[in-house]
């Protein structure tokens, strides 16, 4: 019967044995932590001055298992440049003239047609033809009274969420409008108060799916810059404005790109923080009221959100982070300086806008170029030959330049050819624009990176060496000659380009523990249940074995003379008295040896409990 309870105990005992420690091991680290610390997933709200192109992170591990959104597989994703068309209402000054409206479109195979205008039919000269096009969508936002009507939320909920899904996939994106003078460029990029447009809505969407992202295992970071080019001056929209005005300088560098120097990097953590600065960004950009328009852009303006994504892997301390670069333009409007009756200081802006407009024309015609495209598929070709078909005039603006990746290389990049609806030549000349544009093909691969804990600590350390170095070389440098200054300006600006990035990466990396932290606290809270359990049982545990103990120690002695009753004998058995009494003659001798063999037995089981309770002071108190 003892050796039978003792069984039981012991199977019991290291049942619970294994149990607990399985539970205390994962209790453990906990301990280790501060319990009640609550992870950070906001990055630091200091501001930086840096890149406006982030550098590209280079897709080392294509398929993503670990972040539910899928991924092109092979992370990479050839495309054509999305284009889309919206016309839009009649002004108060077009209706005075009761111009007539020369677009029409059809929204189910989204034809548009640009009809000629009235006033050839009483001119002698050559008439206009009509012209048709076809383009990804074509908006109609002419008349709201239409059931075709496309409004500012059609317009965003047809592409802007299938770019911010890219984003989250890790693809940089572009969004461009395009399109003359008045056409609805700033409508559709920016919108008004009442009427949000894709700047605004992509903002909110972004945090809207942040903010329902149930892992707590991914941190985001979102940094935001807003930048004009004026005059082909770069202008930081997020600085005040001063006099004369702060141009900033366009830089490249091997690991970066093109890069505007010092432009205000922002970092925002809700969509209140990017509404602030938009209306700081909105207030500082270049406009004038001309004979077209009464706000008119005179500048093209360059809204960018990075977004970086970081997920950390507790079972291998390794984190994923995919980088996405979400550039929003509203280009300036295209325009003829009879028709503005632009002078002196407008002429002069219209002139530049015009040029740059034009480069852009003649890079997005050399990207389209299919003996280009073919060229570039063949790499059989005589090197000169391929030389010249590559040649693509991106320097020859600087909007180009800036949008040298976003145009021709990684990114997915769609146009919005925005048109008037009662300007025959202007609108034309936009839609051919478009045309083009729907023929440059773009390869986007998903920018991400897959580092381990140790990696990153190499990184940081790998900086601040480089730092370092820098360091002791500016200073050698401004102890010499004058004319190694220059030099030693770039190499400062260099330095202090890496202590920034060394800044984010430390940044990053506290907010890599930082999701440890929150990983390791909610399964504590989710082991808390389990663990009260767990209490009860040793509980439950002792309790039993105190008794067990107090039995041996205080045997119940059956007098000589006892005789069982009927219902004793038949339950004899299962009260297990039958196992050690056998009828009238008991055997004292194998009693004392079994009572003997488990005190011994029961004294190592003591030893040993003695022994967790020390190794797992959680474990709860077994007294024995
Ligand atoms: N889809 C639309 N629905 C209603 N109003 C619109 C629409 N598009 C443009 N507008 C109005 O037309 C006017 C000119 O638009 P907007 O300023 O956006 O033109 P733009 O192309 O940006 O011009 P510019 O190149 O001169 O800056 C504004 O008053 C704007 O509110």
């Amino acid at each position: 019967m003892y050796r039978n309870l003792q069984w039981r105990f012991d199977e019991l005992y290291i049942d619970l044995v294994d149990d607990f420690l399985e539970r205390a091991q994962l209790l453990l680290p906990s301990a280790d932590n501060d319990m009640g610390t609550r992870a950070l997933t906001t990055p630091d709200m200091r501001s930086y001055h840096t890149t406006a192109s982030a550098p590209s992170l280079r897709s080392r591990t294509p398929a993503l298992e670990d972040m539910d959104r899928p991924t092109t597989p092979g992370g990479s994703d050839a495309g054509n440049v999305k284009v889309v068309v919206r016309v839009r209402k009649f002004l108060r000054r077009e209706l005075d003239k009761q111009s007539p409206c020369l677009i029409r479109m059809n929204t189910e195979t989204q034809e548009t047609k640009l009809s000629p205008p009235p006033e050839d039919a009483r001119s002698n000269r050559r008439p206009h033809e009509e012209k048709s096009f076809t383009f990804d969508r074509s908006f109609w936002s002419h008349n709201d009274a239409d059931p075709h009507f496309a409004g500012q939320s059609e317009v965003y909920a047809s592409f802007g969420e299938e770019f911010l899904d890219h984003n989250f996939d890790g693809y940089h994106t572009c969004i461009f409008a395009y399109g003359q003078t008045g056409s609805g460029k700033s409508y559709t990029m920016m919108g008004t108060l009442d009427q949000p447009g894709l700047i605004p809505r992509t903002c909110r969407g972004l945090f809207e799916r942040i903010e329902a992202e149930q892992s707590s295992a991914i941190t985001y970071n979102v940094h935001v810059s807003y930048f004009e080019i004026y005059n082909e001056h770069v202008k930081d929209l997020l600085t005040p404005r001063t006099t004369p005005p702060t141009y900033l300088k366009i830089r490249e560098s091997k690991s970066d790109g093109v890069y505007v120097q010092n432009l205000t990097d922002e970092p925002v953590r809700c969509y209140e923080d990017i509404e602030r600065l938009m209306k700081v960004g909105d207030m500082n950009r270049t406009t004038a009221s001309t004979k077209m328009n009464d706000t008119s852009s005179r500048s093209h303006a360059v809204f960018t959100l990075t977004l970086k994504q970081i997920q950390h892997d507790i079972a291998t301390d390794s984190t994923i982070e995919r980088l996405a670069r979400m550039r929003l333009v509203d280009l300036a409007g295209s325009e003829r300086a009879n028709r503005t009756e632009a002078t002196g200081q407008r002429l002069r802006e219209g002139g530049n806008i015009n040029q740059s407009l034009t480069t852009l024309g003649r890079v997005i015609a050399a990207l389209a170029d299919p003996k280009r495209q073919k060229a570039n598929r063949m790499s059989a070709l005589p090197n000169q030959q391929r030389r010249r078909a590559e040649v693509v005039p991106y320097r020859d603006s600087v909007l180009t330049w800036l949008l040298k990746d976003s145009l021709g290389g990684n990114s997915k990049t769609a146009m919005v050819a925005c048109i008037s609806p009662g300007d025959y030549e202007e609108t034309l000349s936009t839609l051919r624009y478009a045309d083009q544009a729907k023929r440059i093909c773009t390869k986007a691969h998903v920018n991400q990176d897959a580092v381990s804990a140790a990696e990153r600590d190499a990184k940081i350390m790998e900086m601040q060496e480089t730092i370092k170095a820098l360091q002791l070389s500016v200073n050698a440098a401004a102890v010499r000659k004058r004319d190694e200054v220059d030099r030693a300006r770039d190499e400062l600006e260099d330095y202090q380009r890496q202590v920034t990035k060394m800044q984010r990466a430390m940044e990053e990396s506290r907010a890599v523990s930082d999701v440890k932290i929150r990983a390791l606290t909610l399964e504590v809270d989710e082991l808390r249940p389990a663990n009260a359990a767990l209490q009860m049982e040793i509980e439950a545990l002792r309790r039993h074995l105190s008794l067990a103990v107090g039995e041996l120690r205080n045997p119940i002695v059956l007098p000589e003379n006892y005789e069982a009753t009927d219902d004793e004998e038949d339950n004899g058995s299962d009260s297990g008295v039958g196992d050690s009494v056998d009828g009238d003659c008991f055997d004292h001798g194998g009693w004392q040896e079994d009572v003997d063999d488990l005190m011994r037995e029961l004294g190592m089981f003591k030893r040993k409990v003695v022994d967790d309770r020390e190794r797992f002071p959680h474990g709860g108190e077994v007294e024995t």
